[in-house]
């Protein structure tokens, strides 16, 4: 856990607590006597505190958190209290991805040491907590409020190169860091101690300190989007211009006040959600797991169409370092698709990204020796369909065939081909490179080698892999359009796009349903519905009631602005109107005109509706849904959806994501009552059908976390 050496008249502490050294209660007892033995020990005049492994210390172990053991002597707090005490100088060596309760063991250390490759962060925030042990009223002391305001209240990590021209570090050295260490230990002087206490100095540039805070305080507003941690912390911030006591006090106040909140334990669900989804299973045949399968070895990759997705996809498999074949039967799109690869990987660091291991081709053969290929071609089932069929033909047997679809279903794709056992969906989200989740979607016939392979490629190119069955949409998209649906019966009744968007904007999506459409092209919704025979391009189908398709209640707005070709930002007018060039969202009356007019046309009654109403309109389907997809066996877990909407579609990150709202916010049997309520209002929208998974966890007082930890392996 941690062990103690002597190196002459250096004490050396050193965390072994693989795989992230994180400070779990034995480390900080083996450390805290560690530290006191050497205090003890004449013969030590220093002492040093690094970490074996792959890194210093990851922080604080974040499954203490919410449990008593957080609070055991010592606590993170006593032993960094411990350090900063020390009767003889303690220097922090640090290495790997050091955070947290690493950064407030170094910050009360008398000197901070880094390996040039270090990176040091404060991700408290986005665990709804803040950095305390004193961070935020040492770290103002060391390197300004400027740069201690950004690292808290953003979460982000700084180079070790950043840290030393900031001031949070004395010295950044290359190689051997024990060595250079103990070196730099044994030259420190014990009479210069006390100025070494940072607690002891004060807040540099603290005359200019209003207008940074003010600066901030606006910033956060905007950005925080209702998450209660980075404001919070930014008070703890503000502490710092007052005596370090006193300081200290309000850290610890503030710091109470967010660690128990519902948004921390929100946070910190979504945080093993992220990890818990590797651990995958079919819930219909647990057997099939991520425990049985073993994954293909992938070196070299084809990826199929050079368009948006495509060249998003390129990028991220040449980043991490595998050989791609980018194939086009353009050249034109072909070239610039090449261009816009090379320019997107030029400059980037960390020696990843490797132009030449992409060969660009017209040629389809060409795709003959690759271990997998992801077709990116237009969303299209027929001509999927054909390009898989021509995929089987050209490629190696042994070949897994992925396709990008957000929707498509999977079965008929592998119908075209001879190997069903190798095709999967990997559902990609745009821009490709940049978004993090990776829907992976097995069909009947996929087999578990395919998955795990799926999942694999997924975690080697940096993706957050989730495995969930097919259906139309799949998890994502199949949730996701109830929203749009609602969103679109608000307008009839009453409410202005602006006023859906601003409903979902304050309730913490960075942007509302009909920007959100507006940016991504109304025109893809548009044809998946001609192709669905829910509209077409002229209107209603024949003898179709206007506001009633296939059986529920439908709005045809959305159809009425594409066939005046209003898809939103490309064509300067959807939801909103665009100026040339820019992005803003600007109301347009032209829209509101529309929607007057389609009012009178039905006999709407325009109401007014609430925010409340609006939201709870529009999430409330959706979340009905999650349940229907988990009753069908359709994903592994609550964990997944959760994880799949705040990855994949914005969902705020404070609230858990919409399984995790309902269940310990919204409450399952508030949830059920208000589906009840909405079905009565609207007895011709299927999705305000309760799912009877819900009905009967609501009946039964059970929870959805209670639930997952029974059905996860
Ligand atoms: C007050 C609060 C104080 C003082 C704090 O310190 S709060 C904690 C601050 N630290 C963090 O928030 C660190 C979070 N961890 C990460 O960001 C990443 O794990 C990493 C960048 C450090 C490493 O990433 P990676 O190499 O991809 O590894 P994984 O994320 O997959 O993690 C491996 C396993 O370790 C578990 N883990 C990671 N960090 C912690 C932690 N701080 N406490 C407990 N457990 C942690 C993670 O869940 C993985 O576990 P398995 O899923 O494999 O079981």
């Amino acid at each position: 856990m941690a062990e103690c050496a002597t190196y002459g008249t250096v004490a050396v502490l050193q965390i072994n607590n693989p795989p992230l050294n994180v400070l779990g209660h034995d480390v900080r007892s083996q450390l805290m006597s560690g530290l006191q033995q050497a205090l003890q020990d004449k013969a030590v005049c220093s002492i040093v505190i690094m970490g074996k492994g792959q890194t210093f210390t990851a922080g604080a172990d974040v499954k203490e958190f919410g449990t008593e053991k957080v609070f055991w002597e010592p606590t993170l707090h006593s032993l960094v209290e411990a350090v900063s005490a020390s009767t003889k100088p303690v220097v922090t060596a640090i290495h790997g991805t050091t955070l947290g309760g690493g950064v407030a063991l170094a910050l009360a250390s008398h000197y901070r040491l880094a390996d040039s490759s270090a990176k040091m962060g404060l991700p408290e925030v986005q665990l709804g907590i803040l950095p305390t042990c004193g961070v935020t009223q040492r770290l103002p002391r060391l390197v300004g409020l400027q740069t201690a305001v950004r690292m808290v209240t953003s979460g982000q990590t700084q180079s070790a190169q950043q840290a030393l021209t900031a001031g949070l570090l004395d010295k950044v050295v290359t190689d051997d860091l024990l060595k250079k260490a103990v070196g730099f230990a044994r030259s420190v002087d014990v009479r210069g101690l006390e100025a070494r206490r940072v607690s002891s100095w004060t807040v540099p540039g603290a005359d200019r300190a209003e207008d940074v805070l003010d600066a901030a305080r606006k910033t956060l507003v905007r950005r925080s989007r209702g998450a209660i941690a980075p404001l919070t912390a930014l008070q703890a911030i503000q502490a710092s211009l007052l005596p370090f006591e006193t300081g200290m006090k309000r850290e610890a106040e503030l710091g109470r006040y967010l660690w128990t909140s519902w948004q921390a334990a929100a946070l910190r669900y979504a945080f093993f959600a992220e990890r818990t989804v590797k651990r995958w299973h079919i819930p219909r045949n647990k057997n099939v797991n991520y425990r049985t399968a073993e994954p293909m070895d992938i070196k070299s990759v084809g990826v199929l169409g050079a368009g948006t997705m495509g060249v998003g996809i390129t990028i991220s498999l040449l980043q991490a370092g595998l050989k791609v074949v980018l194939t086009e039967v353009n050249k034109a799109q072909l070239d610039k698709a090449v261009s816009l690869i090379q320019r997107s990987l030029e400059g980037k660091s960390g020696g990843k990204p490797q132009p030449m291991q992409l060969r660009a081709t017209t040629d389809y053969s060409q795709l003959r020796e690759v271990d997998l290929v992801i077709e990116a071609v237009f969303e299209d089932l027929a001509l999927k369909k054909k390009v898989f069929q021509q995929l089987d033909a050209v490629t190696n047997p042994r070949t897994i065939l992925a396709t990008n679809t957000s929707g498509l279903d999977i079965d008929q794709i592998a119908a075209a081909t001879q190997r069903p056992d190798k095709v999967i969906g990997t559902h990609f989200f745009s821009p490709a490179h940049v978004m993090r989740l990776l829907e992976n979607i097995y069909g009947r016939h996929t087999s578990v080698e395919t998955i795990a392979t799926a999942m694999q490629l997924g975690a080697t190119i940096g993706k957050v892999g989730v495995l969930v069955g097919n259906c139309p949409g799949f998890v994502g998209n199949r949730m996701k359009g109830l929203n749009f649906t609602e969103a679109m019966f608000l307008l009839e009744e009453g409410a202005e796009p602006q006023d859906v968007d601003k409903a979902l904007e304050e309730f913490g999506f960075a942007m509302g349903p009909f920007r959100v459409s507006d940016l991504a092209g109304g025109d893809v919704h548009w044809r998946r519905r001609i192709q669905a025979g829910l509209t077409t391009e002229h209107g209603p189908p024949p003898y179709t009631p206007v506001l009633y398709r296939q059986g529920n209640r439908y709005s045809p707005l959305a159809d009425m602005l594409c066939m005046q070709g209003r898809f939103g930002q490309k064509t300067g007018a959807g939801w909103y109107r665009y100026k040339s060039g820019s992005r803003t969202a600007l109301p347009d009356a032209e829209v509101h005109r529309l929607i007057h007019k389609h009012r009178q046309d039905h006999g709407f009654q325009r109401r007014n509706i609430s925010s409340q109403e609006i939201v709870e309109r529009c999430l409330f389907p959706l979340i009905n849904e999650g349940f229907r997809i988990l009753e069908e066996g359709l994903a592994t877990g609550p964990q997944d959806i959760d994880v799949i909407f705040l990855l994949g579609f914005g969902w705020p990150r404070h609230t858990g994501g919409p399984m995790y709202y309902a269940d310990k916010v919204v409450g399952l049997g508030n949830l059920l009552q208000s589906l009840e309520k909405y079905r009565a209002y609207h007895p011709r929208s299927a999705h305000w059908v309760p799912s009877s998974l819900l009905r009967k966890m609501a009946a039964q007082g059970t929870s959805l976390s209670i639930w997952a930890a029974g059905s996860r392996l």
